[in-house]
């Protein structure tokens, strides 16, 4: 029998997505309510207890109300809000970080940011390991194509083509810094500087590392510790990839980029050693979003994690 599924915010950005990459997957049956329904408690009530797995693809208060409202229910849930990332009981779907075997057992997956998707796949494992420290206040420079702030934001690009760059976050309270926190296992928030570009989708997150300050991994092998850390954490993984240095020696984001499930990351350390950068490049809305709730759902449904994605 098909595993009932539930998007809850179907219409908006996210949803879209994860619909599109549902089609034709005759393991899933889609629930779906029609725009006279789509915001209606009652309908969305009777939905989400008739799913197997609801995923949410709302706005914060709305996810919260989701899981209220399926109360009394066994419903599994995939949130791809921020709304429960930190939340007692619910387990963090980052499967290369978090364990696939929590993610398969879990009922309420709560699906990572987009930015710190970048920050922690870059971060987490070499704190984990002690390569570098965690009581360190890290900063990240990240830029984000504008599909990453919703309808509200596609809408404010595309009607303002005198847009060029976004600087944003500058009250410095950026939702995403508990979680960065919580996850990377560090002492301090990191210092978050987020803006926007005029590209529909894609982002690059950059973590600069003043080694020699740090008095962490400084040597000329630094690169190399690095990357075997990383391998040892990503080496299962078809989704998150290590990349080498570009020759051409810059990064790009694309103005037509296709929708892409995977994450390439990057160290460049300088020839002494003493400096480095760690940066990682996807897709806000593939492994930044909907590509990650289908890979949570596919762990949870007992299917191959990349089954039906963008690789
Ligand atoms: N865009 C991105 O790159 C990423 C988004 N996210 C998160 O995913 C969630 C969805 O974001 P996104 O898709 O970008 O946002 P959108 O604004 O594009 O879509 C949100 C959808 O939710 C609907 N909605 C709002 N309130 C309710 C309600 N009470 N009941 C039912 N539907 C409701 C909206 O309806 P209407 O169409 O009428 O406005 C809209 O269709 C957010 O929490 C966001 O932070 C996470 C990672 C990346
Ligand atoms: C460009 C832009 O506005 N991006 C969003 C984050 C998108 C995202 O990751 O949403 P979640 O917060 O649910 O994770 C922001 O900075 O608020």
């Amino acid at each position: 029998m098909a595993t009932r599924i539930f998007i809850d915010g179907a219409a908006g950005t996210t949803g879209l997505e994860i619909r599109e990459r549902l089609t034709g997957r005759s393991e899933f049956e889609l629930i779906v309510l029609d725009d006279a329904q789509r915001k209606s408690e009652a309908a969305r009530r009777d939905a989400l207890h008739a799913a197997d797995v609801a995923i949410l693809c709302l706005p914060d208060d709305a996810a919260r109300e989701a899981v209220r409202l399926a109360e009394g229910s066994d419903t599994r849930f995939i949130d791809a809000s921020t709304a429960h990332r930190v939340a007692d009981g619910w387990t963090y779907g980052f499967p290369e970080l978090v364990g696939r075997d929590k993610i398969a057992g879990a009922q309420f997956v709560s699906n990572p940011g987009c930015y710190p998707t970048g920050f922690l796949a870059l971060v987490a494992p070499l704190v984990r390991a002690g390569l570098l420290p965690a009581d360190w206040p890290y900063t990240i420079n990240a830029v984000s194509g504008y599909s990453g702030g919703g309808k509200a934001l596609i809408e404010r690009f595309e009607s303002d083509l005198t847009i060029g760059f976004r600087a944003y976050g500058l009250s410095l309270d950026h939702k995403h810094l508990a979680e960065m926190q919580k996850y990377a296992g560090l002492a301090h928030a990191p210092v978050f500087s987020p803006s926007v570009v005029p590209t529909h989708r894609g982002m690059v997150v950059d973590v600069p590392l003043p080694l020699s300050a740090m008095n962490a991994l400084q040597s000329r092998d630094a690169a190399t510790a690095i990357q075997s850390c990383w391998y040892e954490t990503y080496q299962d993984s078809a989704i998150v990839m290590i990349a080498d240095a570009p020759e051409s020696g810059e990064i790009l984001l694309s103005r037509n980029a296709q929708p892409w499930d995977g994450m390439h990351i990057c160290a460049f350390v300088n020839a002494d050693g003493l400096q480095a950068r760690l940066i990682a490049k996807l897709d806000n809305l593939g492994k930044g979003a909907s590509g990650a709730a289908i890979q949570s759902l596919n762990i949870m449904c007992g299917f191959p994690e990349e089954t039906g994605l963008a690789l």
